[in-house]
């Protein structure tokens, strides 16, 4: 629970938003209940229920996009129109927390229009306003309290999106990290059991790198891993998915691919890497682990068999394909 919490930014957001309705709506509730105001009351029990459902649905399904636009509409949006025309002019104060939390749960865009259309809802229906000065002041009011949020909202959404593109990429050669392939291995065993969809992976590691590295410095140790990688990237196809796994290894996740398709598309990349990947003292070769996704198999013992054809493959000399799908070692050469 606390890990979803910590990690899902709009479920985070939206336990906080219940927890925050609980507390600040309930006594409102029972107060309007005391003094004989049901509507408002009820409004006020309606408004909690559709929180506390919502949240719960969020928590189930994983599904916050939806959960959060459901929220800021419904709700917040929703609920603070109905507040104004019933209570009058003191509902009218219930826009702007009812603002602040749509910007928190849902896109700015959309955000910043959910506001602006209950104004405009509010000033056609004329009723929870007492003079004209009044809906002028409360329009200004809004809209430069409605433009700052946007104006904040879009950066803090700007800058989650890039924090979560760094947190997946390997700075060095900009490809995807080994938490991104966690993500996607996972992804590809439930697919596969779902839908049946076929997948390979293919660890790809460089020989010999460390003498490389250590006759010709980490330059040009780095610079050889951004050509390995710029050869696996530009033959293979577009929709295999492309990870450094860490140091000088690599992964490759094929989706639709059979077993000869798959040693078909790693050949072709050996292939290409043995004519064009070179260090200052020559050719700079890689072995290869490949694996099929077989039915019921785990993330882990998937990655598994491929690590142990690619330490066969080392182990046979490397510069080298070896498959674990097959029971007896076989080494291509
Ligand atoms: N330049 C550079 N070197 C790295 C990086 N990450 C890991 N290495 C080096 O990669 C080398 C890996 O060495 P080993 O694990 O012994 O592997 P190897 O020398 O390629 O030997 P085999 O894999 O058995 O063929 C080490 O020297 C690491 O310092 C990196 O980002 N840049």
């Amino acid at each position: 629970m606390l890990y979803r919490l910590r990690n899902d930014f709009h479920l985070s957001v939206i336990t906080l938003m219940n927890a925050c309705a609980i507390v600040g709506i309930t006594p409102f509730a029972v107060w309007r209940f005391l003094r004989g105001e049901y509507w408002i009351g009820l409004i006020d029990l309606g408004i909690l229920g559709a929180i506390v459902g919502a949240t719960l649905y969020a928590w189930r399904t994983h599904k916050t996009a939806c959960t959060g636009l459901f929220l800021a509409l419904v709700p917040c949006t929703g609920g603070a129109i109905a507040i104004s025309l019933t209570a009058g002019e003191v509902g009218l104060f219930w826009l702007y927390p009812a603002l602040i939390c749509s910007f928190m749960l849902t896109r700015p865009l959309i955000a910043a229009l959910l506001p602006l259309g209950a104004l405009a809802l509010l000033i056609l229906e004329g009723s929870a306003f007492s003079s004209s000065q009044q809906i002028w002041s409360f329009s200004v009011t809004l809209l430069v309290v409605c433009a700052c949020t946007y104006v904040f909202a879009r950066r803090s959404e700007h800058q989650r999106n890039r924090l979560k593109h760094l947190a997946l990429l390997d700075p060095l050669t900009g490809v995807s990290n080994r938490r991104a392939l966690d993500e996607a291995l996972a992804r590809a065993v439930s697919e596969h059991e779902r839908l049946g969809t076929e997948y390979g992976l293919v660890l790809a590691d460089l020989d010999h790198f460390k003498r490389v590295n250590d006759t010709h410095g980490h330059h040009t140790g780095d610079r050889i891993l951004v050509d390995f990688v710029g050869v696996l990237a530009f033959n293979t196809r577009r929709s295999d998915q492309l990870f450094r796994f860490g140091g000088e290894e690599f992964v490759i996740l094929m989706s639709g691919t059979t077993p000869n398709g798959l040693q078909a598309a790693v050949e072709h990349v050996q292939s290409v890497l043995r004519k064009t990947l070179t260090s200052p003292s020559g050719p700079v070769t890689a072995s290869f682990g490949t694996a099929i996704l077989q039915r019921g198999e785990s993330v882990d013992h998937w990655f598994e068999r491929a690590d142990e054809a690619l330490y066969r493959a080392k182990s046979l000399g490397r510069d080298r394909i070896v498959s674990g799908d097959r029971s007896t070692s076989e080494a291509l050469s």
